[in-house]
């Protein structure tokens, strides 16, 4: 299978001096087309620091990223946002969606920016899968949290990215809620070829990934495939066991 993804000896500092803040230290993974990944960790462990410079909206302090074979070029801004808009599709955690757009303005946004002519088939087919159909003419603020999200994740989608990034996509909805987003990033796998990555402290919503990748301090400190809570909550254990005294 080949990578659609890969990032190589990541490593993020923030800031300088005594007050630098190591976010990332030499990471290295590499992700499958059309696979389902989970990054889980607690706060602060370089999740977001490492879905940003995975999606070329943050530059490393070293170390590198390919996209679609494509190394992105940190340097350059108009580059990096072409192969991003081609490329990858970003959900972040609640509301940022335009609050004076409609739902489905929203939607629409990623692909009139980049001059693409909308498929009303596939238009629909999108938002109907996404169960957001009936809220296209309102305006975000109507909408409840859940809902705003699953918009989120449709216009994400809606470009047919081959990768999507979704930072905390579930953050502070409700654990019924929450499931329900995961579950329509793992439908985007299953019915869309997909490939998704997606952070979370949560132990239920990683299970539904297809591989869990732990993060702890900026570092992999270790990997699940075909997660259960069960086998990842193992895994966390030994993990707290290894680092723990003696
Ligand atoms: N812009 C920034 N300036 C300074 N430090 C930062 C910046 N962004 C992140 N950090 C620091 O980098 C480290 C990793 O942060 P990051 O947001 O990647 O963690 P996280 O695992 O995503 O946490 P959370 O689950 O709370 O979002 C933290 O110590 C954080 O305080």
């Amino acid at each position: 299978m080949t990578d659609i993804l890969s990032a190589s000896s990541l490593t993020k500092v923030y800031g300088e001096g005594p007050l630098a803040v190591r976010a990332l230290n030499d990471v290295s993974l590499a992700f499958p087309r059309g696979r389902f990944a989970a990054i889980l960790g607690p706060s602060g462990a370089g999740k977001s620091a490492f879905l940003h410079i995975a999606g070329g909206l943050d530059a490393p302090t070293s170390g590198s990223v390919t996209v679609a074979d494509l190394k992105l070029p940190f340097a350059d801004e108009e580059a990096l946002a072409r192969i991003r808009s081609e490329h990858i599709g970003f959900v972040f955690p609640g509301e940022n969606l335009l609050p004076h757009q409609t739902a489905r303005q929203n939607i629409e946004l990623p692909m009139r920016l980049r001059g693409e002519k909308l498929d009303e088939g596939w238009y629909s087919s999108v938002v109907r899968t996404m169960g957001v159909a009936g809220a296209m003419d309102e305006l975000p603020a109507r909408l409840p949290r859940a809902m705003q999200q699953r918009v989120a994740v449709a216009r994400a989608i809606l470009g047919r990215p081959a990768i999507i990034l979704a930072d905390d996509p579930a953050h502070s909805l409700d654990a019924r809620a929450s499931l329900e987003i995961v579950e329509l990033l793992r439908l985007c796998v299953r019915e869309f070829g997909q490939t998704v990555l997606m952070s979370t402290q949560d132990l239920a919503e990683a299970a539904l990934a297809e591989r869990v990748i732990l993060f702890s301090d900026g570092g992999v400190a270790g990997e699940i495939s075909d997660p259960t809570p069960v086998s990842i909550l193992t895994a966390l254990e030994a993990l707290s066991l290894r680092s723990g005294p003696g």
